[in-house]
């Protein structure tokens, strides 16, 4: 599903403070797979997300989603492929909005899988029929402003949009590191459940090792813009919760 092949991304390239971010990386993530990213600050995770969504491009190297080269193609067109939730519960909704004008606009902006546009009352109950998936009661309360409600309940609708558009990859860039344990940990179990229920396949980075650990069927550890370890399916199974923190050591 997205073939990197010999990446290099640097930052202040020729000076002084040059960063080599990326470092000549080749990953090749199959569909439905659920890579967590893990690795120290500054090793290249963000840098690495951001060359797949396209909001980075490379020096060199290519970039191939669905079979198509996209090395050059810019963030707004990797859309019809791509979804991405950020760590600020606040950057994927309109605040002063209701729940339900929220899904209105991303139906408008995505022609969202299972939702009929319209302002009608058919409109409205497939909303809550969505909403009603993730267990949180939300559903009652989709007049409410968006900005009403907590970091974690925004996070788990800000999710549900993004994946109940057309898009075949999550990107999840530390989407629980604003919230509370319980709230992250929702958050997590409705990312996990979303992708397996639209056969996603994402990439999630994170620093917390538990959820490392708990998610995904693929790791990876990145240390200054290469890959130290990359452990997948039965290997990935194997793993210790404190075999990750020795990685760190
Ligand atoms: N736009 C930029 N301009 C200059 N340097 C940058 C830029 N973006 C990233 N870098 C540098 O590239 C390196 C990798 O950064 P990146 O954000 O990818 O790391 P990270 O592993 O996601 O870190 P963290 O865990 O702290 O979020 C860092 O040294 C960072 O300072």
């Amino acid at each position: 599903m997205i073939a990197i092949n010999n990446v290099h991304k640097a930052f202040n390239k020729g000076k002084a403070n040059q960063v080599n971010a990326v470092n000549g990386i080749r990953l090749n993530i199959q569909s439905n797979e659920f890579l967590v990213i893990v690795g120290s600050n500054g090793s290249g995770k963000t840098t690495l997300l951001n060359l797949v969504a396209g909001t980075v491009f490379p020096d060199n190297g290519s970039i191939n989603i669905d079979g198509n080269d996209v090395t050059k193609t810019p963030d707004y067109r990797r859309s019809q492929w791509i979804a991405r939730v950020f760590q600020n519960p606040m950057s994927g909704t309109a605040s002063d909005l209701s729940i339900l004008d929220n899904f209105r606009l991303a139906a408008i902006r995505t022609k969202a899988k299972g939702l009929s546009i319209g302002v009608n009352d058919a409109f409205k109950q497939q909303v809550k029929e969505k909403i009603a998936t993730l267990g949180m009661g939300l559903e009652n309360k989709i007049e409410q402003p968006m900005g009403t409600l907590s970091g974690g309940q925004r996070q788990a609708l800000t999710l549900l949009m993004s994946v109940m558009d057309s898009c075949k990859v999550l990107l999840l860039d530390e989407p629980t590191a604003a919230l509370d344990p319980r709230s992250a940990d929702v958050v997590m179990r409705t990312a996990d459940k979303l992708i397996t229920d639209f056969k996603l396949t994402a990439i999630l980075i994170t620093h917390n090792l538990k959820d490392a650990y708990n998610y995904g069927n693929r790791i990876i550890q990145m240390g200054e813009g290469a890959i130290l370890r990359d452990l997948s399916g039965e290997q990935k199974s194997a793993l210790k919760q404190n075999d990750l923190f020795d990685w760190f050591g």
